[in-house]
């Protein structure tokens, strides 16, 4: 069996690597078996009927319409916390260039033109900016970067507040001690020096950082925005760094209002653009692709339920569906009518989709697999 992986974005050879024999890579694949892709968006991309899985190599899936590729079939991954510490690291850098001026120090500095020594000790005055140690950071998103930053800046001695009202088990239990629970954003926004973004960008995060968000804050805050320029309202931030309200905003995601303008750091999404952090994140995702593409098995999707089994029988049949009643029922009893018996099985559902794995004693027929095609809320159905 061959496989054809389209490549979207510099995707690291190390983790393509992982693929090996029989698969083909190809950027201008026109009826591809994957994807992998970091960010570039394909909410208006037509996916051919070939397709079976699209993996991120990276965390946000905003660029992906994972509804619609539910409705298709299409199972879609990411890879969670696979470049964490990278965003760990460019968020504590973006705290000391919010305080210590040293963006502005730096352009000062390189135009000098003479007598630079001097006019360097003569000048640096105004670029003097705070410590971070001692102050209050509010860290909203307690995931895979929540965490290493929150106990990161725990380290270097601030004072450290988090809020994540869907914070998971292994987070909480990855949290240091020493970060106290905020109870709601309010919280956060009237306590924090330095407030940081680490959640995903959707319908309910848009614009949570507003002019009414700004207003509760404390004067002089500093903002840090490593995860969605959409989250954060470019016109109330920029009219909160005109009032004072607001020191400076860091942003990881540039756009023509914000580049350019007095108070605002504009990094141009480097986020995970660290070596490391690039191939693991291309290792994880050629091997979940890999694994879903060899053995129909699911790992870390955002769209479909996890859902693993070892390979046992004669044929592996997988079939992702809607989360509708009797499903599994109506599958078994096509199944049955063929003659064929189930030697394993395993059913797993997430939200509005479920998906499930069937291994079989002999092979299954054209007539059983049409039928099972044929019920309603059948989104795919693969023979592996
Ligand atoms: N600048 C860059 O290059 C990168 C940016 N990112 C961005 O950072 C985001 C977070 O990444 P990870 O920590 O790896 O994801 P994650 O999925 O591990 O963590 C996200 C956390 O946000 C929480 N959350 C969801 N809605 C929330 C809300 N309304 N308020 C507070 N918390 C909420 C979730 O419960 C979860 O704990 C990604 O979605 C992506 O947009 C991620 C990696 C690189
Ligand atoms: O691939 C990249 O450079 C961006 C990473 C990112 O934004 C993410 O993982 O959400």
């Amino acid at each position: 069996m061959s496989y054809t992986i389209k490549t979207l974005n510099k995707i690291s050879p190390k983790g393509l690597s992982k693929f090996g024999e029989g698969y083909v890579l190809d950027d201008n694949a026109a009826n591809p078996d994957a994807i992998l892709v970091r960010s570039a968006s394909l909410h208006e991309v037509e996916f051919p009927e070939s397709l079976l899985s699209i993996a991120r190599a990276g965390a946000g899936v905003n660029n992906i319409p994972i509804d619609k590729c539910a409705e298709k079939g299409i199972v879609v991954f990411n890879t969670p916390g696979a470049n964490a510490n990278a965003v760990k690291e460019l968020a504590i850098a973006a705290m000391l260039i919010s305080s210590r001026k040293i963006v502005d120090g730096i352009n000062w500095a390189n135009s000098l033109t003479e007598n630079v020594a001097k006019e360097v000790e003569k000048g640096k005055a105004q670029f003097v900016g705070p410590e971070i140690e001692g102050k209050v950071l509010g860290v909203i998103g307690l995931g895979a970067i929540g965490v290493l930053i929150s106990n990161a800046a725990v380290n270097l001695g601030m004072e450290v507040l988090g809020y994540d009202p869907y914070i998971s088990i292994d987070a909480a239990w990855g949290l240091s001690r020493g970060v106290k629970k905020a109870p709601d954003l309010k919280t956060i926004f009237e306590q924090a020096d330095y407030i940081t973004l680490h959640m995903p960008y959707n319908e309910k995060t848009k614009g949570t950082l507003n002019a009414a968000a700004f207003a509760q804050m404390k004067d002089g805050v500093r903002i840090i925005n490593l995860s969605r320029g959409e989250l954060v309202v470019d016109e109330d931030v920029l009219a909160a760094i005109e009032s004072g309200k607001v020191s400076t905003y860091v942003t990881d995601f540039p756009n023509e209002k914000l580049i350019n303008k007095p108070g605002v750091i504009t990094i141009p999404h480097l986020g995970a653009s660290t070596p490391e952090s690039e191939d693991n994140c291309a290792e994880m995702a050629a091997k979940q692709t890999k694994l879903y593409l060899e053995t129909g098995n699911i790992k870390n999707s955002v769209n479909f339920p996890n859902c693993e089994m070892p390979m046992s029988g004669v044929q592996r049949i997988t079939i992702a569906h809607r989360n509708v009643p009797n499903m599994v029922g109506q599958i078994s009893t096509a199944l049955a009518d063929a003659k064929l018996n189930i030697e394993h099985m395993i059913n797993n559902s997430r939200g509005d989709y479920a998906y499930t794995i069937i291994d079989l004693e002999n092979k299954a027929t054209d007539d059983s697999l049409a039928r099972i095609k044929a019920i309603e809320g059948v989104l795919r159905v693969r023979v592996i």
